[in-house]
C-alpha cells in the first residue's frame, strides 16, 4: 500500500509535487534506515548542492579523500593548522570588533582548507570568505526537504532557461557563480601551482598529483575531488563557537581554568594535549549538539522500495535526517536548549568516538571531512579560550545575557548566516 503521508512518530512521510519526501525525526530511525538499509539509501536526490550519486566516482572520490584525511593522516596537517589558528589569534588580537569578525572566520576557516586541500595560502579576504557565506546560505536553501523538489519537474531546465529573469533563474545562476568561485577556480589554481612546484604544505591534490604521475591511474581521482570542499560548515560551527561563549561566559571561565591549571597560563594548546583537556573536548562536544551545522542532514535517497514499520518508503524517496531534533531530543538531553558540557563528561573521563557525533550525519555518506573538521574546531576552541575573552558588546551585565533572549532568531532554518 502506498499513501500520501504518514506520521508514525519518528518518521514523517509527504509529497510534494513529484518528490517523496520521508523526514526521520529519531537517532532510531536514522539508525535502522541509514546506518543498517545503506545499501539501498546511500544515494543522493538530484538538485541540491551535495547530489553526488552513489556509484563508482563517488566511490573514487571518497577513496581518496578519505586516505588523506583519514584520522591517522591527520597529524601531516597540524602545522598548517596551527599556523592558521595562530593567524586568526593574531587578526583577533588586532581588531576585536564585531565586524570584523565574520570576515576572520570566513577567512581562516577557508584559509584551513584551502591549505590542506589545495595546497594554496589564500590572501584575499574578500571573494573567498564571500562566497563562502553565499554557500552557507545556498545550502541552508537547498537542504530542507522539499525546496528542490521542483527540479524533478519535466522541462524545468528549458523552461527556466526561457526566463532568465524570473527569480528562481537568478538563485540558480548565483548558485553556479558561488561553485565556480569556491571549487573550480581554485582547483584550477591549485593545479597550476602544483606545475609550478610552488605548493610548500602537504595538500591532498598534490598527493593525488603526484600518485598520478607515479601510477598513471587516479586522474579521475584528482578531478574528482572538486567537489569535497565543505569549509563552509567548519565557519558557521564556528561562528556559533564565538555567539554560544558570549551567552555563556560561566563554561569560557571553566574552560580557562582547565587551561590554566593542566598547561599553565599564557600555553598555547596543540592536539597532543587533547586528552588532558576533557572540558574543552566536552565544549566542542555541546556545540555540536547544541546547533549542528546541518540542522536537517543531507538528504540520502533510497535506491529500492524500503519496508519501514509496515510502510512502504518507495524507490527514490528522499530522506533527511533531523539532526537538530535528535540533538534535541529532551529524553537524551535534558534542558536541551541550553549550553551544558558538562552532560558530555563521564565517571570513566572517556568520550565516544567522533564517528558517533550526530552532527556528521550517517551511514556510508557520513561527512568524510569529519576529522579535519573535528580536529580544526578543537584547535580553534581550544586556542581562542586559551586567549580570547569573549563577551557581549551591548552594553548587558554578562550574567544577564541570556534572560529574554531568543537565541533561536539568531539562527537560520538551515546553518548560522
Ligand atoms: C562542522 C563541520 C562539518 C559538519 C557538521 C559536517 C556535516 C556533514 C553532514 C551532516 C554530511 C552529510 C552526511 C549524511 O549524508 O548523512 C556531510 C557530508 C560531507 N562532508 Fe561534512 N561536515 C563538516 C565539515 C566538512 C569539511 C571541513 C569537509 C571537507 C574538508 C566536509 C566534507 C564533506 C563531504 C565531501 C560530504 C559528502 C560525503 C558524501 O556524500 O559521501 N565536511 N558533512
Amino acid at each position: 500500500m502506498f499513501i500520501n503521508s504518514f506520521h508514525s512518530g519518528d518518521v514523517i512521510y509527504f509529497r510534494n509535487l513529484r518528490d517523496h519526501l520521508v523526514v526521520l525525526n529519531s537517532a532510531q530511525a536514522a539508525n535502522d534506515l541509514l546506518e543498517k538499509q545503506a545499501r539501498v539509501s546511500s544515494d543522493r536526490p538530484f538538485g541540491n548542492m551535495m547530489d553526488k550519486p552513489y556509484d563508482e566516482t563517488w566511490r573514487q572520490s571518497r577513496r581518496a579523500f578519505h586516505q588523506n584525511f583519514r584520522s591517522e593522516a591527520m597529524v601531516k596537517y597540524e602545522p598548517v593548522q596551527m599556523e592558521k589558528v595562530h593567524e586568526f589569534i593574531r587578526a583577533l588580537s588586532l581588531s576585536p570588533n564585531p565586524e570584523q569578525l565574520w570576515s576572520d572566520i570566513s577567512t581562516f576557516s577557508q584559509g584551513i582548507m584551502f591549505s590542506s586541500i589545495y595546497g594554496l595560502n589564500i590572501v584575499s579576504k574578500e571573494i573567498l570568505p564571500k562566497a563562502a557565506r553565499l554557500a552557507a546560505d545556498q545550502i541552508d536553501w537547498n537542504l530542507l526537504p522539499g525546496n528542490v523538489s521542483f527540479k524533478r519537474l519535466p522541462f524545468i531546465h528549458l523552461v527556466l532557461s526561457l526566463m532568465p529573469n524570473c527569480q528562481l533563474s537568478r538563485h540558480q545562476k548565483k548558485i553556479r557563480e558561488t561553485i565556480d568561485q569556491l571549487r573550480e577556480r581554485p582547483f584550477k589554481a591549485a593545479m597550476e601551482a602544483w606545475v609550478c612546484k610552488s605548493d610548500s604544505h602537504p595538500s591532498m591534490v598534490g598527493e593525488l598529483m603526484s600518485k598520478h604521475i607515479a601510477d598513471g591511474k587516479s586522474a579521475q581521482e584528482v578531478e574528482s575531488i572538486k567537489d569535497m570542499g565543505a569549509s563552509a560548515l567548519t565557519m558557521t560551527a564556528t561562528a556559533s563557537f564565538f555567539f554560544a561563549m558570549s551567552l555563556y561566559p560561566d563554561v569560557q571561565a571553566k574552560a580557562r581554568e582547565e587551561l590554566d591549571r593542566v598547561l599553565g597560563p599564557g600555553k598555547i594548546p596543540r592536539l597532543s594535549d587533547r586528552g588532558s583537556l576533557p572540558y574543552i573536548e566536552a565544549v566542542y562536544r555541546e556545540l555540536m549538539r547544541w546547533h549542528p551545522t546541518v540542522p536537517m542532514g543531507v538528504p540520502h535517497q533510497s535506491t529500492e522500495d524500503i519496508i519501514y514499520k509496515g510502510y512502504l518508503i518507495p524507490k527514490g524517496a528522499t530522506l533527511s535526517a533531523n539532526i537538530w531534533a535528535m540533538t534535541h531530543d529532551p529524553e537524551q538531553f535534558p534542558d536541551p536548549y541550553r549550553f551544558i558540557p558538562e552532560r558530555h563528561l563521564r565517571d570513566d573521563g572517556k568520550f565516544d568516538n567522533i564517528n558517533s557525533i550526530t552532527a556528521y550525519g550517517f551511514g556510508r555518506r557520513l561527512c568524510v571531512g569529519r576529522y579535519v573538521a573535528d580536529t580544526t574546531l578543537w584547535l580553534v576552541i581550544a586556542c581562542v579560550l586559551a586567549t580570547t575573552d569573549i563577551y557581549r558588546d551591548d552594553g548587558l551585565d554578562k550574567s544577564e545575557a541570556l534572560k529574554g533572549m531568543d537565541v533561536e532568531e539568531y539562527f537560520t532554518d538551515g546553518g548560522l548566516w
